[in-house]
């Protein structure tokens, strides 16, 4: 292999891959290709982890896989693919998750460097803090669609991957979703959860039924409606019902009486709330007898089902409607009792279930309707995953792993990769500096520290710990005490706080200005959390960490290496994420794409990128914001808190086409911007020495 080869490599990094040993944290797109080149370049030793098992959707570009590994660990069969291209390399790999017990700071200890090949923000986050604590050199990479990135990050001398806050998911109120759909992702969201009420987990925040305590609408519903005896209005805001699924059953999932009710009778109601369509377009109600599609059945699928770029009509929406109600009907029915099916975008029924409810709301709606192509991609939050981008941006980890290894860290300046040439012709573009760490950086700070606000009157001690310390903080088992009094509020021993779990953290005496410690040992993290009372209104956060943009800018003289590299002209490098403000230039080819896609930069010349309709923003923020959305939170109907709806799945960067599906082009949407001002020069590619 390429090491064992004199004169391939310059004698000293020759030497350095030979005495190294690396660790590959996910054997998926990227990390099939990395430990592809690594065993290729001669790398002698090598660990590699990954929790997964290969999946029939993988194999169009995971190219260490094939069709008789499906259900296999990737890890294993990863490695043992590796070994065929070079059996000489000691591979070591692991069906487990990186963030356990085993993995500790000693197991990170033993690695030259760490290379991040994750699909994830939570993983990528531990991963960082525990590189940052082992003092590993980490090389952290992510791809979406045509859009990749490649970034170092070393302990004291580069941006943490929290160094800089990581955008809020993408969320609808409640009753955007239940009411007021304006656009065809609020109909593929309300699907999906349609979908959940009949088959799946049923989540209270996932209602499909309209929400009488839409404060556009409330006064005119509690007055006006007339229609009580049948839709019974409740205290609660929402309509009365029968468990759906419940009443799913007793009418023996009927197509007809379904459809009637979720796209004919909630309708007319949503119509009853007149306040909503003062300023909108009312939407249209229809009877399932009106779109019944008149076809053979007989003669197996219609073939309209299976053209996935072709727009169904009504008529064609609701024969798969009908379709899918059998079909899933079956598949839950299978399960035991209290077992429910989980939507998948690669399961067919649940797909095409999806595809044509969203399609006959949106219709209702007038709002576009989409293709099963396109709501798939939106609906399972899809960037297509392009192999060769994978394998660019793998190519690229490596390189960088060379220039660790030879210690050239100052040359390991984080690269982007473009769809489109820059106007020096550049598809790989590096920036200009290595971004230097966040003096304020709530994970690689000295000191780390954030404001949280929070209402501390109806905050439980339970969800503090999972939604915000875990949820959000991302830590695993803390441990939490009032800094003043020394009260153990939180410990990571079983059983020693449970009795604070049930309390409202002000009863515990966490009011505002109080200063909380939390320890996470697993994770060696020490944070404070300077509480800041709120008092969450409706459409008010419950909690909210403050990433202000004060907090989060580094001080300059904190930062030598940007003021030195400043005497030669102004930054053209994009560190919008320190600053905040997306400011084009020269080669202003990137731009940070806000959202899921924490770890890609799209390229931008006169354009940014948005990917896919699920509308990547590309401003990005100053404040974290999480909403609770606890289900024990009372609900008044004139007082309520924001429902958010995730339609980002943070397990989901990248994603596959079905193997089944045409490949088409990739949904890449460009916004048009101001043309940038074209003046400075560029740095060259990549060079390894
Ligand atoms: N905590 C974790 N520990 C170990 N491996 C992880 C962890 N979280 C995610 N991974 C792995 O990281 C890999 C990321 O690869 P990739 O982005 O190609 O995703 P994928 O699951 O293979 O494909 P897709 O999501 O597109 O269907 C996956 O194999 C995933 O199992
Ligand atoms: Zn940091």
């Amino acid at each position: 292999m390429a090491a064992s080869i004199n004169g391939v490599f310059p004698t000293t990094l020759q030497e350095k891959i030979k005495n190294s040993k690396l660790l590959v944290v996910g054997a998926g797109g990227i990390g099939c290709e990395i430990l592809k080149n690594l065993v290729l370049s001669g790398f002698p030793d090598i660990e590699i982890i990954d929790l997964d098992t290969i999946d029939l959707s993988n194999l169009n570009r995971q190219f260490l896989f094939h069709r008789e590994h499906v259900g296999k660990s990737k890890a294993r069969v990863a490695r043992e693919s590796a070994l065929q291209f070079n059996p000489d390399v000691k591979i070591k790999a692991y069906h487990d998750s990186i963030i356990g017990t085993d993995y500790g700071v000693n197991f990170f200890k033993k690695f030259n460097v760490v290379l991040n090949a994750l699909d994830n923000r939570a993983a990528r986050n531990h991963v960082n803090r525990m590189c940052l604590n082992a003092d590993v050199p980490l090389i952290e990479s992510g791809t979406a669609g045509y859009n990749g990135q490649v970034e170092l990050i070393k302990k004291g001398l580069t941006q943490c991957y929290e160094c800089t806050p990581k955008a809020t998911q993408k969320s609808f109120p409640g009753c955007t979703i239940r009411n007021t759909p304006s656009e065809p992702i609020h109909c593929i969201v309300w699907a999906k959860h349609l979908f959940n009420q009949l088959f799946g987990e049923t989540l209270d925040d996932e209602d499909i039924s309209p929400d009488l305590a839409d404060p556009e609408a409330q006064e005119e519903s509690l007055n006006s409606h007339n229609d009580e005896e049948d839709l019974k209005l409740p205290q609660s805001g929402n309509v009365v019902r029968v468990n759906t699924r419940q009443w799913a059953k007793d009418n023996n999932y009927d197509a007809g009486i379904l459809f009637n009710k979720f796209f004919n009778d909630d309708i007319k109601y949503l119509l009853s709330m007149s306040n909503l369509w003062k300023t909108r377009k009312p939407p249209r109600p229809i009877q399932w007898n009106n779109v019944l599609l008149t076809q053979d059945k007989a003669n197996g699928e219609p073939q309209f089902k299976r053209q996935y770029h072709k727009i169904w009509s009504l008529a064609e929406c609701a024969a798969v409607f009908e379709d899918c109600l059998k079909n899933l009907r079956m598949n839950v029915e299978k399960l035991n009792e209290g077992d429910f099916l989980v939507w998948d975008k690669d399961d067919q029924p649940a797909m095409d279930f999806v595809t044509a409810c969203a399609n006959v709301r949106a219709y209702i709606f007038e709002i576009a309707r989409k293709s099963r192509f396109e709501v798939k991609s939106m609906a399972g939050n899809i960037i297509p995953a392009i192999a060769t981008t994978n394998a660019i941006t793998a190519g690229i980890v490596v390189l960088q792993t060379f220039k660790v290894l030879l210690n050239d860290l100052d040359k390991s300046k984080s690269v982007y990769m473009r769809l489109r040439q820059n106007s020096r012709q550049q598809l790989l573009v590096p920036e200009k500096f290595l971004s230097v760490p966040n003096p304020n950086c709530y994970v690689c700070a000295a000191e780390p520290a954030i404001h949280l606000r929070i209402d501390t009157k109806r905050m439980r001690i339970k969800e503090f710990r999972d939604e915000v310390l875990k949820k959000t903080l991302n830590m695993i088992n803390p441990d939490v005490i009032i800094d003043s009094k020394g009260v153990v509020v939180i410990s990571s021993e079983e059983d020693e706080t449970e009795c604070n779990e049930e309390k409202f953290m002000n009863e515990m005496d966490i009011v505002d200005g109080v200063i909380l410690k939390c320890d996470d040992f697993f994770q060696n993290y020490e944070l404070s959390i300077i509480i800041v009372h709120i008092d969450s209104e409706r459409e008010c956060p419950l909690f909210e960490v403050m990433a202000t943009k004060d907090q989060l800018k580094p001080k300059e003289e904190n930062v030598p290496n940007k003021r030195e590299n400043m005497a030669d002209g102004p930054s053209t490098s994009k560190k919008i994420r320190l600053n905040q403000t997306i400011e084009f230039s020269d080669d202003d080819d990137l731009c940070i794409i806000e959202e899921e896609n924490e770890c890609v930069k799209a390229e931008t010349e006169d354009a940014c990128v948005q990917i896919s309709e699920t509308e990547m923003v590309t401003k990005a923020t100053n404040t974290m914001r999480i909403t609770s959305s606890s289900p024990d939170k009372p609900i008044s109907a004139v007082k309520r808190k924001i429902k958010v709806v995730d339609i980002i799945d943070d397990d989901v960067v990248t994603e596959i086409l079905d193997s089944d599906e045409e490949v088409g082009p990739t949904k890449v949407k460009r916004t048009r911007i101001s043309k940038p001002q074209s003046n400075h020069g560029s740095e060259d590619i990549i060079n390894i020495d």
